[in-house]
């Protein structure tokens, strides 16, 4: 399945702001909200459409709706979150899951802590938010959890990715398209993205 690189110029703009070691926690979750809001505009661009009429003040229009299979927004904890918190309001009616997840710092293996989903996932068209494609490992795992509850539909998106994160979910989850603000050039010793912008859910929380 694809990569969708989302390079708008506002996108580039604002992850530059992310990226800057100066930025601090308050203006990093809006900066990360907002990337993410504008990469669900390209990442729903397939979303159904259904004709309707609608009367202005001055006369009837034809119109178009959302139809079609409802949303689930689907955070991995913690640094997804803040992407679903600028999603969710371009689709308010879309319903909101959680993956807890944490990578072991010295096997670089994902380790689950929480997961609670919404009962009907398997209905919906799901968006699930990991800032940080790494090793891939999280990613791969959480879409593991989704398909284990029956999710069909699925795209990931992620504001940074590295190539080795890439072929990991492209390997073990072909169906899965991938939505990206940018392809960084590869993982340092520590499994982090270089150039990245560093541990993101430490920026969003202050914890280091
Ligand atoms: O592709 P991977 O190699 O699996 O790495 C990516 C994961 O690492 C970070 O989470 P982290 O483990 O730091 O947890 P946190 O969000 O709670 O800080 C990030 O938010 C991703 O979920
Ligand atoms: O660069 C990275 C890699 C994993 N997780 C992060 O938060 N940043
Ligand atoms: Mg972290």
């Amino acid at each position: 399945m694809k990569v969708t690189v989302v390079d708008h110029p506002l996108i580039q703009h604002k992850l530059a702001l992310l990226r800057d070691e100066r930025t601090g926690s308050k203006d990093f979750r809006e900066l990360m909200a907002e990337v993410s809001m504008l990469m669900a505009y390209e990442a729903m661009r397939d979303l159904e459409l259904e004709e309707i009429t609608v009367k202005t003040p001055v006369a009837y229009a034809r119109a178009y709706t959302l139809s079609g299979k409802k949303l689930a927004l689907v955070a991995v904890l913690r640094a997804g979150l803040v992407m679903v918190e600028g999603i969710v309001r371009l689709v308010p009616a879309a319903k909101v899951g959680h993956i807890g997840l944490y990578r072991d710092p010295e096997s670089l293996a994902p380790v689950e802590y929480y997961a609670k989903l919404p009962q009907d996932i398997h209905e919906r068209r799901v968006f699930l938010t990991d800032p940080m494609l790494a090793t891939g490992g999280s990613a791969a795992r959480a879409l593991q959890i989704l398909k284990d509850k029956g999710a069909t539909s699925i795209k990931l998106m992620s504001i940074l990715a590295a190539p080795e994160g890439i072929e990991r979910v492209q390997r073990e989850h072909p169906d899965v398209e991938i939505v990206t603000a940018a392809v960084d050039e590869r993982l340092n010793e520590k499994g982090y993205i270089v150039p990245g912008l560093g541990d993101a859910g430490d920026r969003i929380y202050g914890t280091k």
